[in-house]
């Protein structure tokens, strides 16, 4: 695999005008050839540092990047590299700066050795008329130790290690599979390229405080391209109660209140007290509640913002809707949209989640991005290895290392070891505790945790391409659809979720095609254990279930649209997303205290944080995305790059963990 990408964070030196770029080959030790590419200034500056971005099994390590002029009046630069297994010296000339014409600063460098692909990008500076000496390779290069190692590259993950980026934190992000985004994540077939998970993205609009997604991408000098969705979600609920979410506030309102016209003022008694939540989240500056010198400062710009939180904080839709709405029907309805966020009914969903949701589909709106989902993570691997970050996939940490009790490394099961001052695992905390860690108690806090939490159940998906005659003019990109019986809403396979994000993004399809992604909650338990021919056989006759229920209610004529299908189970996910049981998250054991009882970033092993939905404030690509956000801060101030005070730490972080167990 061979990238380029252009450079977001060009170097004042490497902007000149007057930058070439020459080229040349070198064979190395191993007698391979190797070509390289370079830019520099007219002031003969150069500005840039090795990228590796594919390899097999083999991490190159910058050791030293010299320069001289030979008597040819040619520049060469040499540059060391170290592979993990056995070292191997290289050697890197560049030859002819001067007379050469072909320059584009604006693409990254790119490079070949051997088998391995390289980018170079700007980083350090060098003046071309030293000659310098390239010997002297040896130890553990300081460039193979990072402030902080992420291991998985999901939205969570890939947030909090941009966000360190940005801090100019060193970063290194270890990603089992081949690309980035995890749950957020895309695959191309036949043509058409599906969203992995969802394509309801909140926090990505351009308004206020709450569009983390624009936000983490602009901090990594990413902007994409959005479409707004005219409805966020279309539901298709049993007595034919038919509820169009719009885009504008007031046309929801009318559209909801028209249907119940006697709960009229719960209705904008609810929902408007949503909005008292969203606007005090909205006030806020966001960074970790963990970090209580940030926390108190808020606290003394915004107490009421704060104490509005703070009272909130304990607290679920479901009570709060059942102060203002009598009629069962409009609290099934009220269950339904925090069914569709998360996976739980509006009883055991804090309301601070909820009015998050709730409101800024409202507020900023939903935007699909141009290209599909995917782009966004793309976009934030970009940005960080633009920062002078790392990141690497096909690499499956097995282990979190620990020495004397701290997280000091990981392991992979390739066998390499990386290290860090910080370890942030975007793997879930059932997957963080149970697996990559191998200690023999579960902490306390753990402990606490998956008592009160369990893990939400898997999804069966079905991603379709179908013809587009089939879809009605105007079908809108989201749909939730439960037929006959509110009992089943929360049952596996009972309601089922159904994005066509070609509605919004045609390039998605190949002409005259439509996407569906269709998919309902499912347990592991049922598709395990089955021989590979009756797994396959299951896999077809429950897609077919499911199928027939939407081409009944929605699409007749479905089945014979279908041009692609393929069906994931909970397996899928756990073995595409390494997530235990293939889990969506986690989700309350019973009626939970709001968000008290979710735990933070940080654990009860020094040096190691999670990050991801595990977290506060749990399921959803913005709440990760804050999590990623939150976990940033409380890292960056650990390692030195950002304030902190020690004894406040302590107090603070005791007292939070004295809450929880409140929850
Ligand atoms: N699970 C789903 O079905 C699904 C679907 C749609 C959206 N989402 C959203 O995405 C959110 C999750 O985001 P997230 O950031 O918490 O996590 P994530 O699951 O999206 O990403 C975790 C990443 O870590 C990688 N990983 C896990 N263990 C690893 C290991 N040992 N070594 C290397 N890499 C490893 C995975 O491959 C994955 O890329 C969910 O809450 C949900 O809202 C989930
Ligand atoms: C600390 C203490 C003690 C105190 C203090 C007080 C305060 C200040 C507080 C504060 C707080 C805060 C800031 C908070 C915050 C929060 C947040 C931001 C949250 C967020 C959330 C979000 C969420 C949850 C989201 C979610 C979402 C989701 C899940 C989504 C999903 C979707 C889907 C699935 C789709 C559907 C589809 C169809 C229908 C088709």
């Amino acid at each position: 695999m061979f990238l380029s990408h252009s450079l977001s964070t060009p170097n004042s030196l490497l902007n000149s005008q007057n930058t070439k770029q020459f080229s040349t080959s070198t064979p190395t030790k191993q007698n391979k050839e190797m070509n390289t590419f370079c830019s520099f200034d007219s002031q003969k500056t150069l500005q840039f540092s090795w990228y590796n971005l594919s390899f097999g099994q083999y991490r190159p390590t910058i050791q030293k990047l010299k320069t001289f002029s030979s008597s040819k009046g040619q520049v060469l630069l040499f540059n060391h590299y170290k592979l993990q297994r056995r070292r191997v010296k290289a050697k890197f000339g560049f030859v002819d700066p001067l007379k050469s014409s072909n320059i584009d600063i604006n693409k990254l460098v790119t490079g070949k050795l051997g088998t391995f692909d390289f980018v170079l990008r700007s980083k350090s500076t060098f003046r071309v008329d030293k000659v310098v000496d390239l010997e002297g390779i040896g130890g553990v290069s300081k460039e193979s130790y990072y402030d902080a190692i992420v291991v998985g590259s999901g939205i969570g993950g890939l947030v909090a290690a941009t966000q360190l980026a940005v801090k100019g934190a060193r970063v290194l992000v270890l990603e089992k599979y081949v690309i980035p985004g995890g749950s957020s994540g895309y695959y191309q077939r036949d043509g058409f390229t599906f969203d992995v998970g969802s394509s309801v993205m909140f926090g990505f609009s351009d308004k206020g405080n709450l569009n983390l997604i624009t936000q983490a991408l602009a901090a990594v000098g990413c902007e994409m391209e959005v479409i707004p969705d005219p409805t966020t979600v279309h539901y298709h609920l049993p007595n034919d109660l038919s509820v169009r979410v719009h885009r504008e506030y007031s046309e929801f309102i009318r559209g909801l209140t028209s249907k119940f016209p006697h709960e009229k003022e719960g209705i904008v008694r609810f929902y408007g007290e949503c909005w008292k939540i969203f606007n005090a989240l909205n006030s806020l500056e966001l960074k970790s509640l963990e970090e209580p010198i940030y926390l108190f400062g808020q606290f003394f710009q915004k107490p009421l913002a704060c104490l509005t939180l703070a009272y909130y904080l304990p607290q679920n839709a479901g009570d709060i809707a059942r102060k203002y709405i009598k009629d069962p029907l409009l609290l099934s309805f009220i269950d339904a949209e925090c069914f569709i966020v998360s996976t739980v009914n509006a009883l055991q969903t804090p309301m601070i989640n909820a009015s998050m949701v709730l409101c800024d589909r409202h507020f900023g709106g939903i935007n699909y991005p141009v290209g599909g989902v995917g782009g966004i993570a793309k976009s934030l691997a970009k940005g960080l290895v633009d920062q002078g970050s790392e990141i690497l996939y096909k690499a499956n940490v097995t282990n979190i290392v620990l020495e004397h009790g701290k997280a000091v490394g990981v392991k992979l099961s390739d066998g390499r070891e990386f290290f860090a001052k910080t370890i942030i695992s975007n793997a879930t905390r059932w997957d963080t505790f149970g697996k990559l860690l191998k200690t023999e108690n579960l902490p306390k806090e753990e402990e606490n945790f998956q008592k009160a939490y369990v893990k939400a159940p898997s999804f069966l998906s079905i991603h379709m391409g179908v013809k587009d005659e089939v879809l009605p003019p105007d079908t809108d990109c989201h749909h939730f659809m439960l037929e006959n019986d509110w009992t089943s809403l929360e049952e596996p396979y009972g309601s089922i979720f159904l994005s066509i994000p070609t509605v919004l993004d045609s390039s998605l399809a190949p002409d005259g095609s439509h996407i569906l992604h269709i998919f309902t909650t499912s347990s592991i338990e049922d598709w395990q254990g089955l021989p590979q021919k009756d797994y396959e056989a299951k896999k077809e006759l429950v897609a077919d279930e499911i199928i027939s229920r939407l081409e009944k209610k929605l699409f007749p004529g479905l089945k014979q649209s279908i041009i692609f299908k393929e069906v994931g189970t909970p397996k899928t996910h756990r073995r595409f997303l390494a997530r235990d049981e293939g889990t969506y998250g986690p989700m309350p054991r019973g009626i939970p205290k709001g968000l008290l009882g979710m735990p933070f970033n940080t654990t009860a092993i020094d040096g190691l944080y999670c990050v991801g939905d595990s977290c506060f404030p749990g399921q959803g690509v913005i709440a990760v995305a804050f999590s990623g956000v939150m976990c940033a801060h409380r890292v960056a101030a650990d390692i030195g790059i950002e304030q902190k005070s020690p004894i406040l730490d302590v107090a603070f972080l005791q007292l939070l963990r004295w809450l929880r167990t409140l929850a």
